[in-house]
């Protein structure tokens, strides 16, 4: 996969030089490149902001460095996909994860200020498909968090990128996994930690017993913090008689 993102912050993306995806890229599973829009701001303070037309408040991002940008990095007639995140986009799911990481290239647009000129949006759109997303109902200063945040989310989906340490198909919203209950408890040693034991039938060895209980208690993590979850689900009477306890 190819990664393109365009910022006036840079070095917010030191991350990813490390952890699985500094991995996936030193293998390159992932080929990421970060762009400094300033890079295409030509006047002596390289601005990239202005006043917003009709007033209000803050200053709106200019949109000749972002048309240049995109125009030097998505040539015309290539198979990018432009993300841009914003307050106001569609949310961004697992499903979504899903969909981006089957991308063969991906352009990341994160604006600052109030957000960026609409007519880059309207202007990328006549030469490529757009997306404009949102990773929750909070309130941002720019978009670099949240392309970290879905850059981590997509690129684990990548074959390779995980190692043995785990498949995101056991994800609790993996795209197609018949369930999306909240994952229950972990442990690991010791067996007692400050007097609290690890529950025995973790260590029972009865993989049954071990699975239904996983079970159970996932039931009960998501009864108790995500119950529109629980429709999502096809219950049987075991699950039934869990959740009427
Ligand atoms: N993904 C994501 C995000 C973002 C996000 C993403 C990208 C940018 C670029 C600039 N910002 C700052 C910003 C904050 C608020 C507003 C709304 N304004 C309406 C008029 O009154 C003032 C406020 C606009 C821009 C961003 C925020 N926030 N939350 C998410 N889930």
């Amino acid at each position: 996969m190819k990664l393109d993102i365009v910022t006036i912050f840079p070095d917010y993306f030191a991350p990813l030089d490390v952890s699985l995806l500094g991995k996936a890229r030193q293998r390159g599973d992932v080929d990421a490149h970060v762009h400094d829009l300033r890079g295409w701001a030509h006047d002596r303070h390289r601005t990239v902001d202005d006043t917003p037309y009709g007033g209000g408040p803050g200053m709106v991002m200019k949109p000749e460095p972002w048309g240049e940008a995109l125009d030097a990095i998505v040539p015309p007639g290539s198979s990018a996909r432009l993300v841009v995140p914003t307050p106001s986009g569609r949310p961004f799911t697992q499903e979504l994860a899903g969909a981006y990481a089957a991308e063969p290239w991906l352009v990341f647009a994160c604006g600052r200020y109030e957000g960026i000129d609409a007519r880059v949006i309207e202007d990328a759109r006549s030469r490529m498909p757009v997306d404009e997303v949102s990773i929750g109902d909070y309130v941002l200063a720019g978009g670099e968090s949240a392309v970290l945040v879905m850059v981590e989310a997509v690129t684990r989906l990548l074959p390779g990128v995980l190692g043995n340490a785990g498949s995101a198909a056991d994800d609790s919203f993996a795209p197609g996994r018949m369930e999306a209950l909240l994952e229950g408890p972990v442990y690991t040693k010791p067996p007692d930690w400050r007097g609290r034991p690890v529950p025995p039938v973790l260590m029972s060895g009865n993989h049954g017993a071990i699975a239904r209980w996983r079970r159970d208690e996932a039931l009960r993590r998501t009864a108790a913090i995500r119950p529109e979850l629980i429709a999502r689900n096809a219950l049987d009477d075991a699950d039934r008689r869990t959740l009427s306890e």
